[in-house]
């Protein structure tokens, strides 16, 4: 219960529609256990007594009833649904919400599969529960009370006789209830488990047909498929053996019923028409008694499901770091003077070192090239400063002010980020390049364009600007999706930029004046540029050389290669020693 309470949020403002649906049930009810007596008085009252000119107002008030009860049934259906989809639509929002706010520390766990199906699996079973679970429960308890009530008021001792078999058909449902309450907790994970699959096999099809793997990747499907489809089976099976034994009990109640209320009437202890009643009454009470085990399965689906939902809902994210101070974030506007002090970053306990003691100043205007070994920590530093992770220790101050001080979605606002992995939507060229800044106009969007080097390549696709991409920006080179990914940064106009090894996959002639652009575009800004080649970053104001979390040197491109045992002058000649080699080669050619 405590799993509803905590998610009452979201169905609490939509009571109305659940009361509306139970009152309709409520209705749907009496009137189902008005038939048997209706049944009783014309075999009793109407042919047994030959009183025929009943019959037509009989006729008439039992289609008066069904009226009624199809009436009440739809309105049951469709609140009960409306309660359900309104609960779900807040939720799966709240949700959507939620994953857009996390911090990219929980999706550092976090799968795929895993997510998708609470968002859209557990959202689901949680909906059905309110839906129709819930109604069900309430149905059963109506149906039975009321009709073991009117058995009662019929016949007591014929109702004890008929119900003896009860207690069997309850406990063989519960049993059921336990077997295929596990069992389908091994179809959904099995589900699970292929769709995760079916999803990595499309992401990674590049690796897959570049390896030739394509048999080995059907056959673990193969395996997945078969586990699935003999969950299924297993489930089947439990159907199979459970549902026969419950109709057996159901049945032996009404054998129970026949032979000792037959025997009754044959006595005239009792009129036919009564009888009739109790063999119609009986299936009303063993009908849903065989449902109870769907109906507790439901609610313990749901409860499972709902405490799946709130494991998201109840991670901290991003909105919850915001700042008092930050609620008058205009009057805070970034000119993008960064600065660490002393700063550390450990991600866990099994990487405590990810950076130690950073400190650096970054003025507006300047360009600051971080430059290492892989895994040395210069994305990790960029990482702090739109504050994707929080430091360990230390202080990073912007613009003189504590990081903590602006909420992330503001610091983000005034930064431009492209990653070495440039993701592009699966809508057109322009608004990829647009959806940091929605409003810009054509001219804004095409003269970003133009800095990163993206024009003349988009105007000659067949629909320029307006070219679809595919879910992966498929059609593009890698070089072309990073330069849309730098246009992309650029149109938003940050005070701080970080390229993070952007401009890998792009030529050096092009990338050579997209550093042009950048003095352009990034005149009293800030850029930060992480990169392996010495020509990306030999412009800046100061490079950052990080060896294992740490800056080791620091200094011009000219002050760095002075220093002849140092870490970036050994850089510098591996790249530089095969350029000099060619061009001796080349001239050894020519004479
Ligand atoms: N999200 C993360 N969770 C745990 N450890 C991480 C995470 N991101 C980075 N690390 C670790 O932190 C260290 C620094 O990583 P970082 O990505 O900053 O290096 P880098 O210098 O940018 O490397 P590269 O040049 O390969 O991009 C590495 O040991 C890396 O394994």
């Amino acid at each position: 219960m405590e799993t509803f309470k905590r998610l009452k949020l979201y169905f609490w403002p939509y009571r109305r529609y659940f009361c509306i649906s139970i009152l309709s049930l409520f209705i749907v009810t009496a009137v189902t256990v008005i038939y048997p007596l209706i049944l009783k008085y014309t075999i009793d009252e109407v042919f047994t007594r030959r009183q025929y000119a009943l019959v037509p107002y009989l006729a008439i008030g039992f289609v008066l009833l069904m009226g009624i009860k199809g009436v009440a049934v739809y309105y049951h259906q469709y609140f009960g649904d409306l309660f359900g989809v309104s609960t779900v639509y807040e939720l799966r929002n709240e949700l959507y919400r939620k994953l857009q706010y996390l911090p990219f520390r929980y999706y550092d766990n976090a799968k795929t599969g895993d997510l998708m199906s609470r968002l859209a699996g557990d959202v689901e079973v949680f909906r059905f529960f309110l839906s129709f679970g819930s109604a069900q429960f309430l149905n059963f308890l109506l149906l039975t009370g009321f009709g073991f009530a009117i058995m009662l008021y019929l016949h007591p001792s014929l109702a004890v006789v008929t119900l003896c078999a009860m207690p069997f058909v309850g406990f063989t449902a519960y049993r059921f209830d336990k077997r295929v309450h596990v069992a389908f907790k091994h179809i959904r994970e099995a589900f699970a488990s292929l769709t995760t699959k079916v999803q990595e096999n499309i992401s990674g099809m590049n690796t897959v047909k570049a390896l030739s793997r394509e048999n080995n990747e059907i056959n673990k499907f193969t395996d997945k498929n078969l586990n699935y489809k003999e969950n299924h089976i297993s489930t089947a099976r439990i159907w199979g053996t459970f549902f026969p034994l419950m109709e057996l009990f159901g049945n032996l109640c009404v054998v129970a019923l026949l032979v000792f209320g037959g025997w009754l009437v044959i006595h005239d202890q009792m009129k036919l028409g009564e009888l009739v009643a109790f063999f119609s009454l009986v299936w009303f009470i063993i009908g849903p008694l065989m449902q109870l085990g769907f109906i507790l399965n439901s609610y313990s689906q749901s409860k499972a499901a709902g405490e799946r939902l709130l494991q998201v809902l109840d991670e901290e994210d991003d909105r919850r770091n915001v700042p008092a101070a930050a609620s008058h974030e205009e009057e805070l506007p970034i000119k993008g003077h960064v600065q660490f002090i002393d700063v550390s970053l450990a991600y866990n306990e099994a990487n405590e070192h990810a950076l130690q003691s950073i400190s650096f100043q970054a003025a507006p205007g300047k360009i600051i090239g971080l430059i290492g070994a892989t895994g040395s920590g210069k994305t990790s530093v960029t990482q702090l400063i739109s504050r994707f992770y929080e430091p360990t220790a230390g202080t990073i101050l912007i613009d003189g002010k504590s990081s903590e001080s602006y909420s992330p979605q503001h610091l983000r606002r005034n930064m431009g980020v492209v990653f070495q992995e440039s993701f592009l939507f699966s809508c057109s060229i322009y608004d990829n390049i647009a959806y940091g800044r929605p409003d810009a106009s054509r001219e804004e969007v095409i003269s970003a364009a133009v800095y990163a080097q993206a024009h003349d390549f988009i105007r000659e696709l067949p629909d320029g600007y307006d070219t679809l991409l595919g879910e992966r920006g498929l059609g593009l080179s890698g070089g072309q999706k990073q330069r849309i990914a730098i246009a992309r940064a650029f149109l938003i106009k940050p005070s701080i930029l970080i390229l993070d090894d952007a401009t890998s996959a792009v030529d050096m002639e092009t990338e050579y004046r997209i550093q042009q652009s950048l003095r352009e575009v990034m005149v009293g800004r800030t850029t930060f540029i992480i990169a392996h080649r010495i020509s990306s970053l030999k412009h800046a104001d100061e490079i950052l050389v990080m060896e294992l979390g740490r800056v080791i040197e620091r200094g011009t491109h000219e002050q760095l290669i002075a220093l002849p045992a140092g870490a970036y002058r050994r850089i510098y000649d591996i790249q530089f020693q095969d350029r000099d080699q060619e061009a001796q080669q080349a001239e050894g050619s020519r004479i």
